[in-house]
This record gives structure tokens, C-alpha cells and sequence, in this order.
């Protein structure tokens, strides 16, 4: 919580400090109200009382009342307004520091649990705010004040009103303490859920076709009901805390009476009208005091599950990125464009897993295509996703143009790559925003440029023929585009970029044979400057690489072109002959 106070910017402590003066304001005009009643009884009290004589203090009690109401408004608006402002910035940086993550610290959190810090945790805090201005300062500036009152007034009655404050304080504490630790659980409960309902969301297809609602159904009830349980069990505390605090408050009502009764009896007439002006004041104020320790309360209500939030949120915001920008940022020489060296890497996903990536080392020069086969698992992708640092090297080192990766600006690092992930991701929005998509040579694209790339990534036709060309609207992870035209919308949107280093990790795999071959063709010829770095599973789209490198679980077991590899690589053969004929390979295809 301390942490998070921090964050409170000046203008927002202002606006703290201007709610707190209008709660002692208004808890000042309530406590006066009860000196305007002792002053009506008493002008009851006396004969010679006429009407005109109690105008003046109930216009005075009226007036009060409503500025006390205004000053209450004024509280609330403030509160809010600090609320507002400040998770909208938390919410921001929280946004911003996983933007940094890699994907070592996104696993560590999960995305489920992510989205709940970003949403859930966050409006927990901001509820403490808005509660806690308009509400908890308030409880003890009243209780503290109404003390004070009572204190200066009779004694009576003071025995009565400790005792109520000493069973309100003790249950308080009794039923936070049962709630506490269940209050942790369920922020955790409620980030199982949401993990749930994700997987179940989008995978739903998938769910249908193998009738598997049942399934997941029940996986979901079995959460939401523990999170029920739970949520109930806290509820359930809170609910008796208010007809406990109702029934101390009643208490104490019918103790001051009871008291007050034996004291009038006991007085002598004439004292006996002052006495009981006495009783009804400090009623008032005893109630006060009552409401001031219930208001105190409601702050144990939020607090605890707001504790849990609040670490939760500085969780995400103390963890920094393991990538990092260097110390130092080392210049590169202008005359090499897209040189990529690998020197003896190594890289295993946890430092004690085993590698997954052993000592590879290879050298393309600029404008030259090497190319990575293997089977399934054997680390291709790993491997080229080192290059823009998703993750770095555990041993050995990357060089771009001569500089080892991690010694570069990490925006200079990737405005060099041009990336097409296995799976194409692309976002809502249009096609233009998409191709215009972060920092590109040009910014913003011209209309021919973005042409040009959907040209070049046999992408133009399907964009031509829908009525709003480039500005046709993409839905959410590209689910109105088919997989093949989302990847080559994922391959126009990297060459947009005209980037030195053109990675493409298993993007061919989804377009048929016949585009894979035009695409190729046009690559070659139209970014004879780009390195191109093709992971693929078909030997057709890599048989034309300059360098081609075979991987079998995580180790480079041959390096050549494909004649060579074709000659005397028996993994590569292995994989060459499941796929094409003998005279397909050698005469190519
Ligand atoms: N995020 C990760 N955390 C831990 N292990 C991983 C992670 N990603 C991949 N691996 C493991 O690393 C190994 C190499 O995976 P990688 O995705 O690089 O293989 P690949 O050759 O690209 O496979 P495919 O052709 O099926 O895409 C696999 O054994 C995989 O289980």
C-alpha cells in the first residue's frame, strides 16, 4: 500500500487534502446540530417561551444540515475525481511495464492473471479510494470530535458508550481476522476463472467439435464454485457485521436511557429539565461516536481484499524485463546491412532445463536467404527468435552487422527485423492500420508503399476485391481473413517496414504450394538486399537458400545448400525424400 501511495501524483494529493477539509467540515456542522436541540429543549422548558423564539435555532439546524449536505458533495466529487485519475495512470503503467515484459516474465505471471491485475485488482484500489475519502476519514474525525463533545458534557453516560466501543472494536476484529487470508484466495480463484473461461473462449471450436462442453463445463463450475464458496463465506462475515453494529448502536440507545431515567428520577425537580436536555445532546453524540467506529468499519472491509490488490499490482510493477536496454549502447558500422553471426549459441528456456539450443554457430551476409529444417521441436523457431532478443542467449553470442545484439538499442535492434511469426497475429482495425503497424523507414506509410508490400505478399487480389480496399476492417486476431491471406497479410505488414533482416518462422506453411512458389520468386527478386531467415517445413521453400541449416534437437547436424545437404546429409535426405521425388529434388521445383 505504501508503494502504491507513492504514486499519488501532487494534484491528487491536493484534491485528498481539500476532501479531508470539507469532512471536518461537514463532521463539524453535524456535531453542532445537537447544541441547537439542547437549545429548543431548553426554550421548551421555559414558560414564557413563545414561537418566533425557535425560529432562530431550527433555521440554524436547517442551514447546517444542508451545508453539511454540500460539503459532503464536495467530498464525493473530489474522491472520485482522485480515483479516477490515479488508477487510470496505475492502470497505464501497468499496461506499459507488461508491454516490456518478455516472454519469461509473461509466463511467470500468465496472461489470465495479467488482465485480472489490469481490471480487477486495479478497481479494488480504486474502491478503497473513492470508500475511503468519502467514508473511513470520516468515521474517525466523527468519533474522535463526538468523544471530545461527550467528554466536556456529562459523565453519566460515558461508561455506556465505552463499552459499545469496546465490543464494536472487538468484533471488527474478530471477523477480519476470518476473512483475511480468504481474501488473498479469491483475487488467486478469480484469476483461475479467468484462465478458464480464456482457454474455453478460444478454443471453442475445438470444444464443439469434440463435444466437449461438458467437460469444460465442469471445469469451470468446480472453479466458480470455490470462488462462490469463498465469496459467500466473506459476504456472509460481512453481513453480520452490520446487524452487530446495529444492535450495539440500539444497545447503547437503551442504555442511555436506562441510565438517564435513574439519574431524572434521582434529581431534584428543578435539575431535572437540564439533565434531560444533557441526556438528549450526548444521545446524539454518543451516536455519532457510534457511527464514527461503524464508518471505521467499513474500511475493514475493503482493506484487507485491497491489501491483497495492492500487492498484487506491485508484483507486476517492481518485476522489470530481463531483457534490457545495455549500459552502453555500441555503434554499428553504416556499410553492413543485415549481416546475421551465430557464435556458438546456446539457450535453454529456464536456467536449469535442459538446452534447447547447443552450441550453434552460422554466418549469413547481407541479402543472402539461409534457411532452418528439422522436425518438430527440434528448436528452429527458438532459434531465430533470439535474433530481435524475445529472449537471450545462454551462452555464446548473436552478432547483427557485426554487434552483438544485446549490445543495441532495443527499437534499433527490431527496426532492423522485420518479424512473421508462426501463427499471424493481426489486430483490430483495418488493413491500413495493420501494414502502418509501430516504426517503420517511413512513417507514416504511403498508400503505394503499403501496395507495394500487399503486391509483393501476393496479398493485393483478396484486398482489391473487397470494396473498402485498405480500409476494410480487420477484426480481432485477423478472424474475418482466412489463414493463408492472415499470413501474407503478417508478411506484407514485415516487408512495409523495408528492414534489413526479413525472419519468417514457418509463415510459408500456410499457403498453398502454388503462392509459396510465386511469393519465393518475388522474394528473391524484389528484396535481393534483405537477409532472409525462412524457417519451413517444406523442403520446396528452402531449396533455393543459400545456406540451409538441419537441426535435430537443438543441434546443428548439417550445414550446406541443398545439393550438398542432398549429397551427404542423411537427415536432411530423410526429410527431402518424405516430401518430394528424387528427380523433384534435383531438378528442383
Ligand atoms: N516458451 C517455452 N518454454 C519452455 N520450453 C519451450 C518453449 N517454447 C518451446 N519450448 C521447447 O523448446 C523446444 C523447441 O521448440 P521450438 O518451438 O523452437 O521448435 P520448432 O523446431 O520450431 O518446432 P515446430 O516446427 O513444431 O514449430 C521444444 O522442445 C519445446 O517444447
Amino acid at each position: 500500500m505504501k508503494k502504491l501511495a507513492k504514486r499519488i501524483s501532487r494534484k491528487e494529493w491536493g484534491m485528498i487534502l481539500l476532501a479531508i477539509l470539507f469532512t471536518c467540515f461537514s463532521v463539524y456542522l453535524e456535531l453542532e446540530v445537537p447544541t441547537y436541540i439542547s437549545k429548543i429543549t431548553d426554550l421548551l422548558g421555559t414558560q414564557a417561551t413563545n414561537l418566533d423564539e425557535l425560529w432562530q435555532p431550527a433555521g440554524m439546524m436547517v442551514g447546517m444540515s444542508f451545508l453539511a449536505f454540500l460539503s459532503a458533495v464536495a467530498v464525493g466529487f473530489f474522491a472520485s475525481r482522485v480515483a479516477a485519475s490515479y488508477t487510470s495512470r496505475l492502470r497505464s503503467d501497468i499496461f506499459n511495464r507488461v508491454l516490456d515484459y518478455s516472454q519469461t516474465e509473461i509466463k511467470k505471471f500468465s496472461i489470465p492473471s495479467l488482465l485480472t491485475r489490469t481490471t480487477n485488482d486495479i478497481t479494488q484500489v480504486q474502491m478503497l479510494i473513492t470508500m475511503g475519502l468519502q467514508v473511513v476519514t470520516r468515521g474517525p474525525i466523527m468519533a474522535i470530535w463526538a468523544i471530545g463533545k461527550i467528554l466536556g458534557h456529562s459523565e453519566y453516560w460515558l461508561w455506556a458508550v465505552l463499552v459499545a466501543v469496546i465490543v464494536n472494536v472487538l468484533m471488527t476484529t474478530v471477523l477480519m481476522t476470518l476473512a483475511f487470508p480468504k481474501q488473498s484466495l479469491i483475487q488467486s480463484l478469480t484469476d483461475k476463472l479467468n484462465s478458464i473461461t480464456r482457454e474455453s473462449l478460444t478454443g471453442i471450436r475445438v470444444v464443439r467439435a469434440y463435444n466437449a462442453e461438458k467437460y469444460q463445463d465442469e471445469k469451470f463450475a468446480a472453479a466458480n464454485d470455490e470462488l462462490t464458496r469463498l465469496n459467500l463465506f466473506v459476504n456472509r462475515l460481512m453481513a453480520i457485521l452490520n446487524p452487530i453494529m446495529m444492535g450495539i448502536s440500539s444497545g447503547l440507545s437503551v442504555a442511555i436511557y436506562w441510565i438517564g431515567a435513574y439519574v431524572i428520577n434521582d434529581a431534584a425537580p428543578t435539575a431535572r429539565l437540564p439533565l434531560f436536555s444533557d441526556m438528549v445532546v450526548f444521545m446524539s453524540y454518543a451516536m455519532q461516536v457510534v457511527m464514527g467506529f461503524l464508518l471505521m468499519g467499513a474500511l475493514f472491509i475493503v482493506l484487507p481484499r485491497t491489501m491483497v490488490s495492492a500487492k498484487r499490482i506491485n508484483q507486476v510493477l517492481d518485476l522489470h524485463s530481463s531483457i534490457q536496454n545495455p549500459a552502453q549502447v555500441q555503434l554499428v558500422d553504416e556499410n553492413l546491412k543485415g549481416q546475421v553471426e551465430f557464435k556458438d549459441v546456446t539457450f535453454r528456456y529456464a536456467a536449469n532445463s535442459e538446452a534447447v539450443i547447443e552450441h550453434v554457430s552460422f554466418r549469413v551476409e547481407a541479402g543472402q536467404t539461409v534457411a532452418f529444417i528439422g522436425s518438430t521441436g527440434s528448436g528452429k523457431s527458438t532459434l531465430v527468435n533470439l535474433i530481435p532478443r524475445f529472449y537471450d542467449v545462454s551462452a555464446g553470442e548473436i552478432l547483427v552487422d557485426g554487434v552483438n545484439v544485446q549490445d543495441y538499442a532495443l527499437e534499433d535492434l527490431r527496426n532492423k527485423v522485420g518479424y512473421i511469426p508462426q501463427k499471424a497475429v493481426l489486430f483490430s482495425g483495418d488493413v491500413k492500420d495493420n501494414l502502418d503497424f509501430g516504426h517503420s523507414q517511413e512513417t507514416p506509410l504511403s498508400e503505394q508503399a503499403m501496395w507495394q508490400a500487399l503486391e509483393l505478399a501476393q496479398s493485393k487480389n483478396f484486398i482489391e476485391d473487397k470494396e473498402a480496399g485498405l480500409e476494410s476492417e480487420v477484426a480481432q486476431g485477423g478472424t474475418n481473413f482466412s489463414g493463408g491471406q492472415r499470413q501474407r497479410l503478417a508478411i506484407a505488414r514485415a516487408l512495409a517496414r523495408k528492414p534489413e533482416i526479413l525472419i519468417f518462422d514457418d509463415s510459408f506453411s500456410a499457403l498453398d504450394y502454388k503462392t509459396d512458389r510465386v511469393l519465393r520468386q518475388e522474394l528473391a527478386e524484389k528484396t535481393k538486399s534483405m537477409t532472409k531467415l525462412i524457417v519451413a517445413q517444406r523442403i520446396s521453400t528452402i531449396m533455393d537458400a543459400d545456406l540451409i541449416l538441419v537441426l535435430d534437437q537443438g543441434k546443428v547436424v548439417g550445414q550446406g545448400t541443398h545439393k550438398e545437404l542432398l549429397a551427404n546429409n542423411e537427415v536432411y535426405q530423410e526429410i527431402a525424400y518424405s516430401q518430394l521425388s528424387k528427380e523433384e529434388l534435383e531438378h528442383g521445383k
